[in-house]
């Protein structure tokens, strides 16, 4: 076999699976290292899948590097050719190296090496050229499925969770790496040797080959009827193992009770008999699996000595050479070689399979929102203004429950509008479908007059700056946070927004600036920190609308009144849609709306709103954080 130690490559059922051993220089597993042991072990509990067809969307794929897959090929039936081709040199060797006083001799030999030079090279080619597009592939697929990832819009992902989208970009996608790499070019090579070697196998000796393809069923018969049984019974011995292990943790963590009751020794024995049961589970299976083990012993090896025997037979008869056996020798070895590693890798095939069908499940999915063929520009300069009128609005899965209903409401340009209600009342909602997020199912959103539905979803939120509760930032440095918000602000830019937003003092005081890593999340901050950078973040947009939502959660008095200065400053020239949780929010609006089961209840000033006594005068009492 020319590449055994392909073989052992394998059973690593990843290809990250093999560098999960990999250490940092300080001793510690690299964050590298980390993922890919994980991805290994998250690797094993993936689904199988028996129809192999997803493989076939895996072809367009190799096709885009038609070079390197046809030297991939180019090498593979080269390399195929010279291991097969071992087998006619050595044959050469034994049937014309002796004659005349082994004259020839020395040219066999050097033929044989040759040959093992030129395979040696050829593998190593296949090697590199079917691992290369198998890896190029990879990189494309990964690339294409993070892209369609952060298109899909909110509904997909109510029905998807987000764990399992990114178990799809990294274990899925690691376990088709598998096998485009390590699996296709160990499999293809056998697969190639087995066919080559059958045919061989029936030149050198029809009849022995016959004989052989006889004698396989008697092999494979006991290896699946046996098999089948092992496997089974394994299942069953590891299940009592497993009761008597649980009954064991029950009692071991209840040892206070069962001593107290003094129920040791019943314990004592119901755990023996558990592990008795457990031993002639086992017992069952050693039986089924000696008899199996005798079966294709006696088989594989009467059958070969029946074969050897008949052809030394021919020998002796001169109907066949010495060098035709040795090369039927060595080409059933390698055929049968090449079944057993076949069968391995039909796992990693399966395996592969399903990973294939659920990448292209995202892979396929579209969004609900998408720009129209032909969008209608949003108007420039832009106005800021925002327009719901007559609005029902369920989440997809929830269409018994409307978030809104007959919701209408006009924010005009420059215009500071409190949005105010409670928990559930459809806040949140109505920023979600500005941004358009989801559409509704009856009733209009426009935004600067335009129908959102006609435009391009990407056009209408550059109208928007958000500033959502969870403020969530990105590892990176402050500056790319805020360039985050528009990725070609200067760094004078940045500076400026960061000193609007309250920010500027605390960024600069960071050991790099604007440049200190902000850790994942940017967890180094502080929560008002966060908000603040978030502010920065939404204002360095430039963005005629401003989505605010109120952090609920409590800061210090410092922080809160930072935050609120920022909040003063990034409403200031701009409409404002506000989800108001602070009575300064409130007082600086120029309209409250009071929402209420997805319906506007109530509009007015605080002042108005308050004489009313109505919803708002009491969530004013209860639900206003005083400054
Ligand atoms: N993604 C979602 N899928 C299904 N239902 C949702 C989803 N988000 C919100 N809802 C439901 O829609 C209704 C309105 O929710 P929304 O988040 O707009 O309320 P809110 O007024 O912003 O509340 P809060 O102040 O608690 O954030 C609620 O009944 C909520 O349970």
């Amino acid at each position: 076999m020319t590449d055994q130690s392909a073989a052992s490559a394998r059973s690593a059922s990843l290809p990250a699976g093999r560098a999960a051993g990999a250490a940092s220089l300080d001793g510690r597993p690299s964050a590298g290292a980390v993922l890919a042991e994980q991805m290994s072990e998250a690797g094993e509990k993936r689904a199988k899948r028996r129809d192999i067809r997803p493989l076939a969307r895996l072809i367009p794929y190799a096709l885009r590097h038609k070079g390197h897959a046809l030297m991939a090929v180019f090498w593979l039936l080269l390399s195929t050719t010279a291991s097969l081709g071992l087998t006619a040199l050595a044959r050469g060797a034994i049937d014309h190296g002796f004659e005349d006083g082994g004259a020839r001799l020395n040219l066999w030999f050097l033929l044989l090496g040759a040959n093992a030079l030129f395979l040696g090279l050829a593998t190593a080619a296949r090697y590199f050229y079917v691992t290369r597009t198998g890896e190029r592939v990879i990189a494309d697929l990964r690339k294409g499925l993070f892209g369609r990832i952060l298109t899909l819009d909110p509904s997909f992902y109510a029905h998807m969770r987000t764990g399992e989208v990114l178990s799809r970009l990294t274990t899925d996608i690691a376990l088709v790496e598998t096998l485009m790499t390590t699996s296709v070019s160990y499999a293809l090579r056998n697969f190639l040797t087995l066919i080559g070697g059958v045919v061989l196998l029936f030149f050198v000796s029809p009849k022995l080959t016959g004989l052989v393809l006889l004698i396989v069923p008697f092999l494979l018969g006991p290896i699946f009827i046996f098999g089948r049984r092992v496997r089974k019974l394994t299942v069953a011995s590891q299940d009592r193992f497993a009761g008597a292990v649980g009954f064991a943790g029950e009692s071991v963590d209840a040892v206070e009770t069962v001593q107290a009751f003094g129920r040791e020794h019943s314990a004592i024995a119901r755990f023996g008999a558990a592990v008795e049961d457990a031993f002639d589970a086992s017992l069952k299976r050693m039986r089924a699996r000696a008899w199996m083990t005798a079966l294709i012993i006696v088989v594989m090896f009467g059958g070969v000595t029946l074969v050897l025997w008949l052809g030394a037979r021919d020998v002796v008869a001169g109907q066949m050479t010495p060098g035709a056996l040795l090369q039927f020798v060595l080409l059933s070895v390698f055929a049968a070689g090449a079944v057993g590693a076949l069968g391995e890798s039909w796992g990693d095939v399966q395996k592969a399979a399903g990973a294939m069908e659920r990448i292209e499940e995202l892979m396929r999915a579209t969004p609900d929102i998408a720009a129209p063929a032909r969008p209608v520009a949003l108007p420039t300069p832009p106005r800021g203004e925002v327009s719901m009128s007559a609005v029902d609005f369920a989440y997809p899965g929830r269409p018994d429950l409307p978030a809104l209903k007959g919701f209408s409401l006009t924010v005009r340009p420059g215009e500071t509008v409190a949005l105010v209600g409670p928990s559930g009342a459809g806040k949140s909602t109505v920023f979600r479908l500005l941004l358009r997020f989801y559409d509704p199912q009856t009733g209009l959103v426009s935004v600067d007059g335009v129908d959102v539905r006609q435009a391009d979803p990407v056009e209408v939120r550059n109208r928007f700056a958000w500033v959502s509760q969870e403020t969530p930032l990105f590892s990176g440095s402050a500056l790319e946070n805020i360039r985050f918000g528009r990725e070609t602000a200067t760094l004078e830019e940045a500076r400026a927004v960061a000193e609007k937003a309250q920010a500027l003092g605390f960024i600069d005081a960071l050991p790099e600036g604007f440049d200190t890593p902000l850790g994942e999340r940017g967890k180094s901050l502080s929560g008002g920190q966060r908000q603040r950078l978030a502010i920065a973040r939404a204002l360095v947009r430039d963005a005629p609308i401003l989505l605010l939502d109120e952090a609920t959660s409590a800061l210090d008095a410092e922080s809160e009144r930072l935050v609120q200065a920022a909040l003063d400053q990034a409403m200031t020239e701009r409409t404002t849609l506000v989800i108001a949780h602070r009575l300064a929010t409130v007082l600086r609006a120029d309209r409250i709306v009071v929402m209420d089961d997805g319906r506007v209840v109530e509009e007015g000033t605080h002042a108005q709103l308050v004489a009313q006594g109505g919803l708002y005068a009491r969530l004013a009492q209860l639900q206003f954080r005083a400054d």
